[in-house]
């Protein structure tokens, strides 16, 4: 069987190709020359397959795209307080390169929009080399190969840099840059001027998906923290003015770039990348908007839209002969893990209790520490406790005196 998840794509593809709204950024020159018509989708699920239709090997600067990871790449080498100190992360419901601070702290609003992607910028490195390489090495692992710089974007865009210079110099004037504003923006510039593929991009909010872990390895690349934050300032503020509408209609964490990127990653699910250059008056991609509406009503895929797993988690609870079993299945999280407990709440019983896990997927952290609580409150109770695991899908069960249920 032919998987039917590119052919798809391919239908959406096609079912915008002759959609030409829009007009390509013309501020940045080079830019203005692209070709309008490069179409390309790409979809990475967190365990590694990659589905891509149409130019999905052409590549095009990332530009904005690379604020939400030169966020996530000083979070990591900063930590979050040094972060935190010069910017913020709440939506500006602004435009993109808006000259605006927070009132009180005199902080940029978020790292989405010019201003905090100039401060995040800085926080790189301490000179512009310093600045580039972090960004260039940090997004090709992330990519998984590669990556280098459009210097023919970033030349082009640099001889028209006013308003981020403008930006930088009030940046400076609270404090918050060291460098020079000059040196600030060449090097948020070369970042921007960093060259990628639909492909490349789907990959990389792959990364983001499945907490900071490269798709389909064990190869940790961010921390779960940092995956977590980054995607909360997507969610936030990732589609600038026009974040609001896109959290309701299209509820899938995202970032554009004036080339006509679009990010998307979806926790738990999946990155996605759409290259069209064509922009809105928000400076988003025209037909990448109508992809993401498209996937997220026909896939499910709205973060809001969620379906309820709780109970579902106990599979069945029967006594036989005084000794009680509980089979648990799926995915436990709080609710599945709630449902269990509060099952066990109401038996009365005083016999043997065998928990089967044998059809539990996984247990989230939360899950594992919950039901281990109910296991010790048994045997408190004067019970005994019986784990059946043959996949090992509840490591390290202790029951909180050093003791573990005994196996079957
Ligand atoms: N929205 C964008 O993609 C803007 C990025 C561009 N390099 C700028 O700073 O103006």
């Amino acid at each position: 069987m032919r998987s039917p998840v590119p052919d798809y794509l391919r239908e959406v593809l096609d079912s915008l190709a002759d959609n030409t709204n829009g007009e390509v950024a013309d501020y940045i020159p080079d830019l203005a020359q692209a070709n309008p018509d490069v179409f390309g989708i790409a979809v990475t699920t967190v365990d590694g397959r990659t589905h891509s239709v149409g130019d999905d090997e052409v590549e095009f600067s990332i530009q904005s795209i690379s604020k939400p990871f030169a966020y996530a790449a000083a979070l990591t080498d900063r930590g979050f307080d040094a972060v935190a100190a010069i910017v913020g992360v709440e939506p500006s419901g602004e435009a993109f390169n808006e000259l605006s601070l927070e009132g009180g702290t005199r902080r940029p609003k978020n790292p989405m929009i010019n201003a905090g992607a100039i401060a995040t910028h800085s926080l790189l490195g301490a000179s512009v080399d310093e600045r580039v390489s972090r960004a260039l090495s940090f997004f090709s692992t992330l990519a998984g190969r590669q990556l280098s710089v459009d210097e023919s974007v970033c030349r082009s865009e640099l001889d028209t840099a006013d308003r981020n210079l403008a930006i930088a110099h009030m940046l400076r004037n609270y404090e918050i840059l060291s460098d020079t504003a000059h040196a600030v923006v060449e090097g948020y510039t070369t970042q921007c001027s960093i060259n990628v593929t639909v492909r490349d991009l789907a990959v990389m909010g792959a990364t983001l998906a499945a907490g900071g872990v490269r798709p389909g390895t064990e190869e940790r690349i961010v921390s779960r923290a940092v995956a977590r934050q980054v995607l909360s300032v997507m969610a936030g503020a990732g589609m600038y003015d026009a974040a609001g509408h896109w959290l309701t209609t299209v509820g899938i964490p995202a970032k554009s770039g004036v080339a006509g990127g679009l990010l998307g990653a979806l926790p738990g699910q999946v990155g996605i990348g759409v290259m069209s250059p064509r922009l809105d008056k928000h400076g988003n991609s025209v037909r990448g908007v109508k992809v993401f509406e498209r996937l997220s009503d026909d896939m499910g895929m709205h973060l809001m839209a969620a379906e309820p797993y709780g109970s579902s988690a106990l599979r069945s609870m029967s006594d036989t002969s005084g000794e009680l079993r509980v089979e648990i299945q799926g995915a436990v999280r709080f609710s599945g893990a709630e449902s269990i407990l509060d099952a066990l709440s109401h038996d009365t019983g005083t016999g043997t209790v065998v928990f089967d896990a044998s059809r539990v997927d996984r247990f989230s952290d939360v899950g594992r520490r919950m039901l281990l609580e109910g296991m010790r409150r048994i045997k408190l109770d004067g019970r005994d406790v019986v784990l059946v695991d043959p996949d090992g899908v509840l490591p390290d069960p202790d029951l909180g005196d050093g003791t573990f249920p005994l196996p079957r």
